[in-house]
């Protein structure tokens, strides 16, 4: 499991760090990591290496200008651009200058690397014009051999905002991402994500002063091989959980199908199908119990009602059906529209767990405003005041719960942008409850291996929904053996 902390907290665990340890320490490790890694994106080919720093007024600046000293000694010709001059890291300065560096007034035309030290944790707002200048000019600058200069964030890349992964204006593309300490949450949700290209970490010894809970959790392969339910030695069909389906309709009797091929390849040792398109689910899966109604099926451990259901008085029915047992249940597409106006608001007050696998537009007609700027914050919104755990679907799926803890999902993928791949998530969650797996670790573990199964389907050529639920049982076979 990794997990980013806000700048708030990461400021407060520096504080109580440095004052147990000699000035400038935390700056010096950071620095000295960020070297390192510099030198090996110039594959060991230092001496002789066009550097730029981009060097903003902070310490952020000062890292940077560390970072370049270093490589100077090793005979980089390192030129550092001062954003603000009269309130540069002066300690910082000096050590490049003493090293060989030198200060430039312009944004050279060759450079092998760029290394962006204009703002880190201390940002506020989009970056200012000088600087937004500069960084719209980063993509056209070449190295000796002519490629792309190598772009190199520091701590994060400047314009994006921190705490929430937003990019409100001009930001630095970077290639990687060399952060100190901790993650935040710019590094792994939202667009700022995609800016920080590869993210390493570079540990200054925060860890034992993190006492705070992380602001985001990421779950790594080895949690969901942890967490995902396998039959034993006594297991049978009801003990491994029956997932029941309150999906499709006439006009779409796909949902139902897709949801279901997502429920068998979970966990659970029997799917049940309530609704009209029974008979098509059934020539499709034989092995889907099915019947005409949630009122008609058998017993089941979790419900997924929503999909392809519709709107209409049928469709209420069966919402109602769902909710009004002890079950966990997820709620779905046309389900959370049902949910609109609050009508079935006093439903969701009940004991057992609540799904709630929102895209932006369904977010915004039960939220009643898009998501924002602030995804994870804006799910946890959400979660609150429905008392459901909520799955906000996106290139990073946040997963947010009532009490406030946020997951994002690192394995997204573009190719889950089809049509019907949300219907395979919700079969393939609603498995996982029915296996008995808690509604966060089951909205985290499906959207991590729905996540992997697009991306598998993806090496075959162009996706679509039952590709990607194809390659969920290959995928589940990896993490599993
Ligand atoms: N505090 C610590 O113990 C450590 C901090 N480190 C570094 O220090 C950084 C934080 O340093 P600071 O707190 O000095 O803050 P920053 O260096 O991130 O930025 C603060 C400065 O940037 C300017 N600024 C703010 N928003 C701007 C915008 N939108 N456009 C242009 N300029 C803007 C402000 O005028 C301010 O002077 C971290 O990101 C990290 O790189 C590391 O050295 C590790 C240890």
């Amino acid at each position: 499991m990794r997990q980013a902390w806000r700048v708030a907290d990461v400021r407060a665990a520096e504080k109580s760090l440095m004052a147990t340890l000699p000035d400038g320490t935390l700056m010096q490790r950071a620095a000295a990591g960020l070297a390192r890694r510099c030198a090996l994106l110039l594959d060991g080919d230092v001496y002789g290496a066009r550097v730029v720093l981009l060097v903003g007024s902070g310490d952020n600046g000062g890292d940077t200008l560390y970072a370049g000293a270093a490589l100077a000694r090793r005979g980089a010709q390192v030129r550092a651009l001062l954003l603000t001059p009269e309130r540069v890291h002066l300690a910082g300065l000096a050590a490049l200058r003493a090293s060989g560096g030198f200060t430039t007034s312009h944004l050279p035309d060759r450079a092998d690397l760029v290394l962006d030290g204009i703002v880190g944790i201390g940002a506020s707002g989009g970056l200012r014009p000088p600087a937004a200048a500069i960084v719209r000019r980063l993509g056209s600058l070449r190295g000796r051999t002519g490629d792309r200069a190598v772009i190199v964030a520091v701590d994060v890349p400047s314009g994006v905002a921190v705490d929430t992964g937003d990019v409100p204006g001009e930001a630095v593309d970077a290639d990687v991402t060399v952060t100190f300490g901790c993650l935040k949450p710019a590094h792994v949700i939202g667009p700022a994500a995609v800016r920080c290209g590869e993210v390493e970490l570079i540990d200054i010894g925060l860890g034992p002063a993190l006492v705070m809970s992380p602001a985001v959790q990421l779950a790594e392969t080895s949690d969901i091989a942890e967490w995902w339910p396998v039959p034993g030695a006594t297991s049978d069909k009801y003990t491994r959980g029956v997932v029941g389906l309150a999906t499709g309709s006439a006009g779409y009797p796909g949902a139902a199908l897709l949801g279901c091929t997502g429920a068998l390849a979970g966990p659970s040792g029997m799917v049940r199908y309530a609704g009209s398109a029974h008979a098509e689910v059934v020539r499709a899966h034989p092995s889907v119990v099915a019947a005409p109604r949630v009122a008609d099926s058998g017993r089941v451990q979790a419900w997924v009602c929503g999909s392809g259901l519709g709107t209409g008085a049928d469709a209420r029915t069966e919402l109602r059906s769902v909710l009004a047992t002890s079950l966990p249940v997820l709620l779905d597409a046309d389900a959370i529209t049902l949910l609109v106006g609050g009508k079935h608001a006093e439903d969701l007050r009940r004991d057992a767990p609540v799904v709630l696998t929102p895209h932006d537009g369904e977010f915004k007609r039960l939220a009643g405003e898009s998501p924002g700027a602030d995804r994870a914050g804006a799910a946890a919104r959400l979660a609150a005041w429905t008392n459901a755990v909520v799955l906000l679907k996106g290139d990073r799926t946040i997963v947010a719960t009532p009490a406030g803890e946020i997951w994002v999902n690192p394995t997204g993928s573009a190719a889950l942008a089809t049509a019907g791949s949300g219907d395979v998530l919700a079969g393939l969650l609603g498995s996982l409850l029915a296996a008995g797996l808690p509604a966060v670790k089951a909205a985290v573990a499906a959207a991590f291996v729905h996540g992997l199964a697009g991306r598998h389907a993806a090496l075959d050529g162009p996706v679509t929904a039952p590709d990607v639920a194809a390659a969920i049982r290959p995928v589940l076979g990896r993490i599993l053996q």
